[in-house]
């Protein structure tokens, strides 16, 4: 049964339709990237996939069951790590335990929690700095942590490493992979860049037209960037291009 399931799915912006007639299914722990020209309608999609963004027609189910409203342990991870600039790294990975009442109830075991999903990130010593202390690289680890915190079962990426320097993504992104694989999470990405799909990703969906639909659907082998970039072209944001 699909973990996640979109059925005709249409979205309009007041007049302006972003997506129509959108079908998607993500089985549990699989791990999608979502590729697109820019503006053609991937956040919003993701967006709907949360059940963050209800959609202007079609449904969303949840392991065949309809959702209206936030999914269940899922959680989102943007381009920019939104940290409370005022709280310590710390603090900012025990948040989702604070708002899941857990941290009043036990506050050492969900310390612990937090410290080891800091340590496996390589952040321990950073735990009681605060964000603008830290480098880009290093924040988006703590927004990471974050999100892991909140004990997901599916992951949404929106553009996650697109503000990192080169060697700080391809380190991410490998920290990204081994923790969706050792905590069995389902992942679904947007991005522009082939490399984070064929490193991330065992499918691509990618979506074009005016309004949006998905132009094609596939599973990635294992040399996927050749792949990717065999339908693409040479450029990392072809599909801006060949999805238009
Ligand atoms: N709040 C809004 N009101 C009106 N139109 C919007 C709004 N948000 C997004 N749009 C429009 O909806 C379309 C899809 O936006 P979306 O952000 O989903 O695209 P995207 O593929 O993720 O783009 P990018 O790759 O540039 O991030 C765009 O044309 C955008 O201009």
């Amino acid at each position: 049964m699909s973990q996640l399931s979109l059925q005709g799915v249409a979205f309009r912006y007041g007049a302006g339709t972003v997506l129509e007639r959108v079908d998607v299914t993500v089985a549990a722990g699989e791990r999608v990237g979502i590729l697109g020209r820019s503006g053609v309608g991937k956040s919003t999609l993701l967006q709907i996939l949360a059940g963050l963004v209800a959609p202007s027609s079609g449904g969303l189910q949840v392991e065949g069951a309809a959702v209206k409203g936030p999914v269940p342990g899922c959680t989102m991870m943007f381009q920019r790590p939104a940290l409370l600039p005022w709280a310590s790294v710390l603090d900012n990975v025990l948040l989702p335990a604070r708002l899941a009442g857990r941290l009043a109830r036990d506050r050492a075991a969900c310390e612990r929690e937090a410290l080891r999903l800091l340590d496996d990130l390589g952040l321990a010593e950073h735990a009681q700095a605060k964000p603008h202390q830290l480098s880009g690289g290093q924040q988006q680890r703590t927004a990471l942590a974050r999100a892991l915190a909140s004990r997901p079962r599916i992951l949404l990426l929106d553009e996650p490493f697109s503000a990192l320097d080169p060697e700080m993504r391809s380190a991410l992104r490998a920290d990204v992979l081994r923790l969706a694989r050792q905590n069995d999470l389902t992942l679904v990405i947007v991005t522009h860049d082939l490399a984070d799909v064929a490193a991330l990703a065992s499918r691509a969906i990618v979506l074009g037209g005016r309004p949006a639909r998905v132009t094609a659907d596939f599973r990635l082998g294992s040399d996927a960037e050749a792949d990717l970039r065999r339908r693409f072209g040479a450029e990392a944001s072809a599909p801006r291009r060949a999805a238009a």
